[in-house]
């Protein structure tokens, strides 16, 4: 069995080029992790997401719960053989998603009691039910139960959030089954506070975990404040460590982010994007709804080899959108992914050579090039 563990391999600056061994397989950092949530990356065969360089898929506590449910999973044979994929999977723990999308919400101490959005069923969620319920999914990396703290709070509800946080990632700890090769990781708060940021560290680092995310951003705050928030909380969490930011995010987040020393990142952008007729393309984004579009034979990409770039024009991927045909966001959200791959793999490249500061400048400049 392989034990689970986070190799250091380059840095460029506070970029990091890391590799994580897990029970499931290898990710190499900085890594994109597509969002799976209903145990599918909506549109796309595992395969051809496995196709496009995916070592590692996100899938959600909170909507596996409400259906198919936990226990059905677990006699149906896990997570990896329900969906048939059989690199990690890492779950989030279902607070967030609670926040953001059950009814009659009612946080206390104990966890959180909801209504389910599908059906209206009554729901209670606690840090000991969220590690059940992602151990039964057989998920590779699990979250800890936290409160992501909302945007904008003021010092005093982050320093509360935080800490009903920090008093949950201890009884997520206690309750986590410990297995070789999995992992449980903590989820730092503390919103844009810097000595809240610190105070979280201080209670995960007592917890003496595999990796960390940094929590509470993505939350409506903006890039710039984002960044901010990461030039001081990213270093407060384990170097020897993976760092994950939960949510992240548009192509120049992700950028950012790894210059700021993140390693894992899962974002709904590229397939909720592909799904709405947005392209991501290394000359800037590209809405396919426009009629600009309809004679274009051009390719939507010259710079990528998927399917859709390879084998289809503009024109028709705008056909296919305006008839509202099944393709048209397959096509997109396929080539989305295999953007998002392939901008990953191209920081990976930078920090191997010591040139990410270039990377990014570049990576901006086809951004704006314009005329695409
Ligand atoms: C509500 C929904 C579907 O989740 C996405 C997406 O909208 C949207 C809306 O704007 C973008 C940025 C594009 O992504 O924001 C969400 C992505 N931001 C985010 N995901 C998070 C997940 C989290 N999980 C836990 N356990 N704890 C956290 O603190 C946490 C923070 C997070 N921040």
């Amino acid at each position: 069995m392989t034990e689970f563990r986070y190799e250091l391999l380059a840095q460029d600056g506070k970029a990091r080029l890391g590799r994580i061994h897990t029970a499931h397989g290898v990710i190499d950092t900085p890594t994109f992790m597509p969002v799976g949530t209903a145990a599918t990356v909506k549109g796309m065969l595992p395969e051809n997401v496995a196709d496009t360089g995916a070592q590692i898929l996100l899938g959600n506590t909170y909507h596996l719960m409400l259906r198919p449910g936990a226990e059905r999973i677990a006699r149906l044979g896990g997570l990896h053989k329900f969906m048939n994929w059989d690199k990690p999977i890492l779950t989030d723990s279902g607070g967030y998603q609670v926040m953001s999308l059950a009814k009659l919400r009612k946080i206390t101490e104990e966890g959180v009691t909801f209504k389910s959005h599908i059906d209206g069923r009554k729901f209670n969620l606690t840090p000991e039910r969220s590690m059940e319920i992602q151990h039964l999914l057989g998920s590779t990396i699990t979250m800890a139960f936290d409160e992501c703290t909302p945007f904008p709070a003021t010092e005093k509800q982050a320093a509360e959030s935080m800490r009903m946080s920090m008093r949950w990632a201890k009884r997520s700890k206690d309750a986590f089954v410990e297995r070789e090769g999995y992992a449980l990781y903590g989820i730092q708060q503390g919103s844009v506070f810097e000595n809240l940021r610190r105070e979280s560290s201080e209670k995960l680092a007592e917890l003496d975990l595999p990796g960390h995310s940094v929590g509470g951003l993505a939350v409506g705050e903006g890039q710039q404040i984002m960044f901010d928030t990461l030039d001081f909380c990213v270093d407060m969490l384990p170097a020897n460590k993976p760092r994950y930011l939960m949510g992240v995010g548009k192509p120049s987040d992700l950028v950012g982010a790894v210059m700021r020393g993140i390693d894992q990142f899962d974002c709904v952008l590229p397939t909720r994007s592909g799904r709405n007729a947005q392209a991501f393309t290394h000359r800037g984004t590209l809405n396919l709804k426009n009629g600009r579009h309809r004679d274009d034979d051009r390719p939507l990409d010259d710079q990528c080899n998927c399917p859709a770039c390879t084998k289809y024009s503009r024109a028709y991927l705008h056909h296919l959108i305006k008839a509202g045909e099944i393709l048209g966001a397959v096509l997109l959200t396929w080539h989305n992914l295999a953007y998002y791959q392939d901008l990953m793999r191209g920081m990976r490249e930078a920090i191997a050579e010591g040139r990410m500061e270039a990377f990014a400048r570049d990576f901006h400049a086809g951004q704006e090039g314009g005329d695409i």
